[in-house]
């Protein structure tokens, strides 16, 4: 056997893990490395340097020299008499599952089948505890004789049926990203390295890894079965012993759904407890299934082994035709029948309560009944020894991840990113131009200086203000499932969604300003210069954060339109140059408070009039007044030199307000759920509709 020796960025040696990525294996030597940020580590292997971090020949000897095979905890879930309710708009509630019992053992894949309808999403995530929080659950559910609580969204799983990922990311940057938001922290890196790699192997992926999961026209994208099965090795990343799959074989051909099934029936051949729901399985795919739970409304019809269902549908008269897959008949006898729903649900009734009498029920109520048994009985000490003691990444880690993985969305696409400076570019050009050589000492230079100054200001405040406002709502469904998979929170997630902005943030005013600021010729002295750059940063930053307040306040991009454009026209006429400070109703002088457009337009033209003197009048004696000197040209839009430092910490406090205004709506959006992001998506549309309506009516009068 050969050593495999890592080489960290300091250069010491040090040999590598050899367990699997269990805590039990964990290389504590390794913890959490903070040299293996983004960008990887060299490792040598008998005196041959690798680079980076997903070299095959290295991961083929580490494969050979480790074995790939790890054993997960096993895991028995029970559940008994189980209501889910959901509140509904109306504050009623609605029953979706009424008493249900059951139990999953480690090594078992059951099938969770039952028409479209019939709660098996809703019990699924109710046993996950993952459901919404809109949802009252009733009844015991245990794990490894614990109540479930929290600790579920570590011990468990959840593949869900419409697959959410970041699209611009290949698959080895997701499986990497993923491993380090989700392994256990002292997972060394030579083992999640190895995890990542072992997974892409055991499900056909790594011939993909370099392959973009989806996005961008005209590139090579993941298949829907590569896609399932990057899904399922997400969850497996931490080898849960608990797995719940919903319908992982919607969409997928017959032989991609045979093939994903046999990954199932292998993780469960392993130890793992697998539970799926799943559609019209054909006779092959259903051998692969231990035990058959079957739901309709919301009851259980059956439970037990896939044979037992036969021969209790023919005890109750229903004999499945000999051309027909069971399971179909199945469905078809628990469906409820388009213009007989009356007598559908008299049948379905039966079915059940005939069930909930049967030998197949009795037998399963005692193994529950035991299972609830030996866990009153057993100690608090032998049930935690059943867990594993996952240590969660450390903030900073899941920071530093997430940043990267914004970063990547941004920069995936250069095209975008190289049309967005060229456009910023043009405009400053465009506009520098309009002032060349206009911005001199004279009566009309003043008003080109401060035109140039509030083209400056007004170019950072309102495209960058609208352009963020759509990215939290595209954004909000996988946020809200990394949230309840207890991945990281909503204030780490809008951190390093912030965080990944920043460069963009400080280059873009940087490009803008220096062109303006020398095309227009304005003050050139490096202390006006530098802050009015600085000024402008500031100014774009405040735009970006009061844009992801109204994003995050409202939830949809029309409505945080429709509240963003009355509040940006006060700030434009509060901004000192189009209206006279000090001439404005007291009713509406207190917006300019609020107005980043004022205090930076205010500091601006400090930078350029303080000081300056001999302002040449040519004006002829009987027109007004010349202004002759800074000081009072700052009179004439009412500034104050002295307020320069207070300008300064005003857009500071806006910036930092914002931020926090966006954070606290984004929680308190996140936490009243998808169903509310669902009825605004539904009133936006309605907005768009009236608005199109509107316009088509206006266009139609028009022509008239
Ligand atoms: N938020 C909700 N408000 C009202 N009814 C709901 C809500 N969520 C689910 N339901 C209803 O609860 C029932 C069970 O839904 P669930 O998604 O669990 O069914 P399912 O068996 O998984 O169906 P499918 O196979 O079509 O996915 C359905 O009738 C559904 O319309």
């Amino acid at each position: 056997m050969r050593s495999v020796t890592k080489t960290d960025t300091d250069g010491s040696p040090s040999t590598g893990s050899s367990g699997n990525s269990s805590p039990n294996s964990l290389n504590d030597e390794h913890a959490d490395d903070p040299n293996e940020l983004p960008g990887g580590i060299l490792y040598v292997d008998s005196g041959i340097t690798y680079p980076k971090y997903y070299d095959e020949p290295y991961f083929d000897e580490v494969e050979e020299l480790l074995g790939s095979s790890s054993s997960p905890a096993p895991c028995t879930l029970v559940w008994r008499d189980v209501t889910v309710h959901i509140k509904l708009k109306n504050g009623k509630l609605k029953r979706l599952v009424n008493n249900v019992s059951g139990i999953a053992k480690p090594g078992t894949l059951v099938a969770l089948m039952g028409p479209s309808g019939a709660g098996k999403t809703t019990l699924m995530t109710a046993l996950a505890q993952r459901s919404p929080d809109d949802t009252i659950v009733d009844g015991a559910i245990a794990m490894n004789g614990m109540p479930i609580g929290d600790f579920m969204h570590r011990e468990s799983g959840y593949m869900h049926q419409d697959e959410l990922f970041v699209e611009n990311l290949t698959v080895m940057e997701h499986l990497t990203i993923m491993s380090r938001l989700k392994m256990d922290r002292r997972t060394s890196p030579l083992a999640r390295r190895r995890k990542v790699n072992q997974l892409l192997r055991q499900l056909s992926l790594y011939g993909a890894r370099h392959t973009r999961i989806g996005g961008l026209d005209g590139l090579k994208t993941l298949s829907g079965g590569e896609r399932k099965r990057l899904a399922f090795a997400t969850e497996l990343l931490t080898d849960p012993g608990l797995l719940f799959c919903d319908e992982p074989t919607t969409g997928l051909d017959s032989s991609s759904a045979q093939k994903l099934i046999t990954l199932l029936r292998a993780s469960a051949v392993q130890g793992k407890t697998i539970i799926c729901t799943i559609h019209q399985p054909s006779s092959e795919l259903m051998a692969l299934f231990d035990k058959l739970v079957l739901l309709a409304e919301g009851r259980v019809a059956f439970a037990g082994n896939a044979s037992g269902a036969l021969s209790f549908f023919e005890s109750l008269g229903y004999q499945c035709p000999i051309t027909y897959n069971p399971t179909d008949y199945f469905i078809k006898v628990l469906a409820l029948t388009p213009g007989s729903e009356g007598a559908s649900r008299q049948a379905i009734k039966s079915v059940c309560d005939r069930f909930a009498v049967s030998d197949a029920a009795k037998e399963l109520d005692m193994e529950i009944h035991l299972e609830f048994h030996i866990m009153e009985n057993e100690d608090e000490e032998s049930k935690k020894l059943k867990f594993t003691h996952y240590k969660s990444p450390f903030i900073h880690t899941k920071i530093a991840w997430l940043v990267y993985r914004y970063l990547l969305i941004i920069v995936r696409d250069p095209r975008v990113q190289l049309v967005r400076i060229i456009q910023k570019l043009a405009i400053a050009i465009t506009a520098g131009l309009c002032f060349l050589g206009t911005a001199r000492l004279t009566q009309a230079g003043i008003q080109d200086v401060q035109g140039a100054l509030f083209i400056i200001i007004a170019e950072n405040t309102f495209i960058p203000m609208y352009s963020v406002l759509n990215m939290f709502p595209e954004e909000f469904p996988l946020l809200q499932r990394e949230l309840k998979a207890g991945l990281h929170s909503t204030t780490i997630y809008y951190v390093s969604r912030m965080l990944a902005l920043l460069p963009g943030l400080v280059i873009e005013p940087t490009l803008f300003t220096l062109v303006v600021y020398w095309v227009a010729g304005l003050r050139a002295t490096l202390y006006a210069f530098g802050f009015t750059v600085l000024l402008a940063i500031l100014v774009l930053n405040v735009a970006i954060a009061c844009g992801s307040f109204f994003s995050c306040a409202f939830g949809s991009m029309p409505l945080a339109i429709a509240y963003l454009v009355p509040f940006d026209y006060s700030l434009m006429m509060t901004s000192g140059l189009f209206i006279k400070l000090s001439s404005m109703p007291k009713y509406v002088s207190w917006i300019r408070y609020m107005s980043w457009l004022m205090y930076s337009n205010e500091a601006m033209s400090i930078l350029q009039w303080d000081g300056v003197q001999n302002i040449t009048c040519t004006l002829p004696e009987n027109e007004a007044p010349c202004v002759s000197s800074g000081q009072e040209v700052l009179q004439v839009y009412d500034f104050e030199k002295t307020k320069f430092w207070i300008d300064i910490m005003a857009l500071v406090i806006m910036y930092l307000t914002f931020h926090l205004l966006a954070l606290l709506a984004l929680r308190s959006f996140v936490s009243r759920g998808i169903q509310q992001f669902i009825s605004l998506l539904a009133l936006s549309d309605a907005i768009a509709g009236y608005r199109a309506a509107g316009m088509q009516a206006s266009l139609s009068l028009g022509g008239k």
